[in-house]
């Protein structure tokens, strides 16, 4: 039997660091929602006792760095399951992005074998497998929009913010997680996005709240190392998007459009100096 899974791109609307933990991790309070940037997971079982990945993709490992491969592996051995499986990736979402999308294909290859090998485990279950895999991975499993607290496996779903347009822009550089977190100084982030006001903008359809109210505490981070980012953001408020956040750790930076004719502009004008621009609906 083959099955196939769709894996979103998640971006963060707001995002705010509380502190720093005894395990490295860090205590963080988000926004978080899918848009409609997807990859797509194929799933094939095999007979014999084995996790084989591929993809079209030539800049992913697809040995056991894969986050796919390993969401196949912990099931697998959490459930003792015997067959095989045969997983290709359709990757559309750019790569250390700030987009998830490692963690999103992971979460859709748990949901997808659940499926597959008809195993019945539950959605909490999952998310908890999700987070044995990375910070991101509970909230890919459910989608939608959260807020996610903890390290990001907290989740407590949240209404769907106002449709609109997002253009997503990613400057060609890599971006490391763990670095960005590392150079944050807790004690002295200048500005803090309020998430009680990002809620309420969101609960009450407000799309000019949600713009004003966009946050993103590793920005600063981000931008002081990579220039290229303010430049990415700067160009798109300067090209008409209504509200321009840098996504995660970055690089991705995102606009939100209300009005579609804006749109050709705004993905035109990118297009110049970004090669990766993509003009996506939120998944609501
Ligand atoms: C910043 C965010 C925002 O959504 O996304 P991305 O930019 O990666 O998309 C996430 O917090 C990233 O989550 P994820 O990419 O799953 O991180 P993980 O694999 O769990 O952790 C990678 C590394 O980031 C740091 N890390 C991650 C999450 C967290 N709450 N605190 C941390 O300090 C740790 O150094 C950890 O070793
Ligand atoms: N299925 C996958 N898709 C993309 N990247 C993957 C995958 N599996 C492992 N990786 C690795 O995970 C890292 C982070 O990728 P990704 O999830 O796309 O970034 P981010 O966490 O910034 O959104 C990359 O260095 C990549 O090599």
């Amino acid at each position: 039997m083959t099955i196939y899974e769709k894996a979103p791109a998640k971006i963060n609307l707001s995002l705010d660091v509380l502190r720093k933990r005894d395990d490295g991790y860090h205590e963080v309070e988000m926004i978080m929602t899918m848009v409609d940037l997807a990859d797509r997971i194929e799933m094939q079982e095999l007979p014999r006792d084995t996790i084989i990945i591929s993809s079209q993709a030539g800049y992913i490992p697809l040995d056991e760095k894969n986050l796919a491969f390993q969401a196949a592996r912990l099931i697998k051995d959490r459930y003792e399951v015997k067959q095989g499986v045969y997983i290709h990736l359709d990757k559309n979402i750019p790569v250390a992005a700030g987009l998830a999308g490692g963690s999103s294909d992971a979460a859709a290859t748990l949901r997808g074998l659940n499926r597959l090998w008809g195993l019945g485990i539950t959605m909490d279950e999952l998310k908890a497998l999700g987070a044995e895999l990375g910070s991101d991975v509970p909230f890919c499993v459910t989608g939608g929009t959260a807020v996610a607290r903890g390290r990001g496996e907290v989740l407590e779903p949240v209404g769907a913010p106002p449709q609109c347009w997002v253009v997503l822009a990613k400057p060609p550089i890599n971006v490391s997680t763990s670095e960005i977190y590392g150079k944050l100084n807790v004690g002295e982030i200048p500005h803090r996005p309020s998430i009680p006001a990002m809620l309420e903008a969101i609960r009450s359809k407000d799309f000019d709240a949600m713009c004003a109210n966009l946050g993103n505490v590793l920005e600063d981070v981000t931008m002081k190392l990579y220039p290229e980012v303010r430049h990415v953001k700067e160009c798109m408020l300067k090209l008409g998007a209504d509200g321009v956040l840098m996504s995660g750790s970055g690089p991705t930076v995102f606009g939100l459009v209300a009005k579609e004719a804006k749109v050709p502009r705004l993905y035109n004008g990118l297009r110049g100096f970004c090669k990766e621009v993509y003009a996506v609906r939120m998944l609501v």
